[in-house]
């Protein structure tokens, strides 16, 4: 970092070791949200990977999207949650346990923002539209 730079997204939240606080709590919230697990492919999916991974995948990209150190090692977006057709009401109870997660670490408001768009930008890897089928990326090389 230069002197007269803003600080990174990472280094303002604290680095590795508050970011994987945070994610640890989030995907304990997430793995057990019977919103999300209504959704059956997600309840299966939920259960079969370990805990313990899929923390340590989500610390590592929000680490490398942040601007640490990190380099993401896991699969895209599109490939880790095409087969789950997670839907628009899936995704603002996703977002929801998301913000649960940042008022319990009290996360200043311009950091959440910041973290929040990080986030909104994967939506469109992730979520399916209405009445069609596979995700929004698919459709459009389609
Ligand atoms: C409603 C929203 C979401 C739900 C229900 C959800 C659920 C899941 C599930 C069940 C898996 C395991 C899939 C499998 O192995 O078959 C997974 C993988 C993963 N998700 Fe999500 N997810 C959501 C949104 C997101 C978002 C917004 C991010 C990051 C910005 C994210 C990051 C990841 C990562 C890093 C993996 C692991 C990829 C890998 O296995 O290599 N997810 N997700």
């Amino acid at each position: 970092m230069q002197p007269n730079d803003k600080p990174s997204l990472y280094d303002r939240l604290g680095g590795i070791y508050n970011i994987a606080t945070v994610v640890d709590d989030f995907i304990d919230r997430i793995m057990v949200d019977p919103r999300l697990n209504a959704n059956p492919r997600v309840d299966d999916a939920h259960h079969r990977v370990s805990p313990a991974g899929f923390k340590y995948l989500v610390t590592e990209m929000v680490g490398w999207a942040t601007g640490g150190p990190q380099v993401y090692s896991g699969r895209s977006m599109g490939d880790s949650h095409r087969h789950l057709m997670i839907t628009e009401e899936e995704w603002a109870c996703f977002m929801d346990d998301f913000q649960q997660t940042l008022d319990k670490f009290s996360v200043p408001q311009p950091e959440q923002d910041e973290l929040k768009a990080i986030v909104n930008s994967t939506k469109e890897s992730i979520v399916v539209k209405p009445f069609q089928e596979g995700p929004v990326e698919e459709q459009k090389a389609a």
